[in-house]
């Protein structure tokens, strides 16, 4: 669905300063049909510029891709037909009923009036909009904003959908809700979804795979899960009787890959690749040399955590305001 070569895009800086800013620094990607990716970063990474170049709203600096079946460079316009959009602040007119927002978005797309309208339906409804249709955009909530914005990315059921910060402004139930609704359009249309986000839970919620992209390169990919297991592993904590918890600890540094050691009273602290596995393998140990374990907990590392470990720095940390004076982007 998307494949992506040696990407990058350069801003020159207006003002006094002038200078160039290098967004994007040389991006591969590889999307496949009916995944869901995440495209994670912190603010300033270079997920929207990416984004933009992807979706033929901003032209790359160096690079080629190949987006929903065409070219990008040479065939802009067909990218543009294969695929939806769905900006950070949206695209609805305030002053417009619901129903014709639809209707007209179809249009645009050169759908006929019957077929947006019917495609319009099918869309409330999936997303939860039904009996909205009479409402101004601007009287909605804005969970239903947000998902009025997805249904008209969707209106020309296009394959390949980018969703940019789709969750970015919303109270946590909204976004819940939200995220629901991205679920089911994958599972029910079997559109393929590449969504950027700086929120971390909405990434490990969402996406099959995430790419991690940190000042403009690539830093990481792979499933959550996969991501968490190449940071530290797992945290461990293991109870035992106090004077159990030397002999109890020298049991556990036998697991394979066990590390970060710390033994307090009656408590064994330690990482280990995968706690899953490697818990029953202790308990069998423990049982073996007659030491009972009180209680036992094991943690996963969190997305955080592998952001840490990749760029030394938590990714909520990296979350500065972007500075510089933006130039008017040029539109391919
Ligand atoms: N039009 C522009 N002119 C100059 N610099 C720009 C322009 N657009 C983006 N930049 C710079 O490029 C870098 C990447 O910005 P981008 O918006 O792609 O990041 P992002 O990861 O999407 O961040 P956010 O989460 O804040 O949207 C930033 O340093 C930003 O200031």
């Amino acid at each position: 669905m998307i494949t992506a070569r040696g990407l990058e895009r350069r801003f020159r800086r207006k003002g006094r300063g002038g200078g160039e800013v290098h967004a994007v620094k040389g991006v591969d990607l590889d999307v496949e049909a009916g995944e869901l990716v995440g495209f994670l970063g912190p603010n300033g990474a270079g997920k929207t510029t990416t984004l933009r170049m992807l979706t033929t709203l901003l032209k790359p600096s160096a690079g080629t891709a190949t987006v929903g079946g065409r070219d990008l460079l040479a065939d802009p316009l067909g990218v543009r037909r294969n695929i939806g959009y769905v900006a950070q602040g949206g695209g609805t007119a305030p002053e417009v009923r619901v129903g014709e927002e639809l209707t007209m978005q179809g249009r645009l797309y050169r759908m006929s009036k019957a077929d947006s309208i019917a495609r319009g339906r099918v869309l409330s409804e999936q997303l939860d909009l039904t009996g909205l249709d009479e409402r101004l955009t601007k009287t909605l909530s804005g969970g239903q904003r947000r998902r009025l914005d997805i249904a008209m990315g969707l209106i020309h059921s296009p394959a390949l959908v980018f969703l940019d910060e789709p969750s970015t402004g919303l109270d946590p139930q909204s976004r819940a809700n939200l995220w629901e609704h991205i679920r089911r359009l994958r599972a029910e249309q079997g559109v393929t979804i590449f969504l950027t986000t700086h929120y971390l839970d909405e990434a490990d919620a969402l996406a099959d795979r995430l790419i991690v992209i940190d000042d403009g390169r690539i830093v990481a990919e792979g499933t959550p899960d996969s991501l968490k297991s190449r940071v530290s592993g797992d945290g461990v904590v293991i109870g035992v009787a106090p004077q159990s918890s030397a002999a109890a600890a020298e049991l556990a540094r036998r697991l394979d890959g066990a590390h970060d050691f710390e033994t307090t009273g009656g408590e064994v602290r330690f990482r280990v690749p995968r706690g899953d596995t490697a818990m029953p393998e202790l308990l069998r140990a423990l049982d073996a040399n007659g030491i009972e374990m009180t209680s036992m907990q094991v943690t996963r590392p969190t997305l955080d955590d592998v952001f840490l470990t990749l760029t030394g720095r938590s990714l909520r940390d990296a979350e500065q305001p972007v500075t510089g004076e933006p130039e008017v982007s040029g539109v391919a």
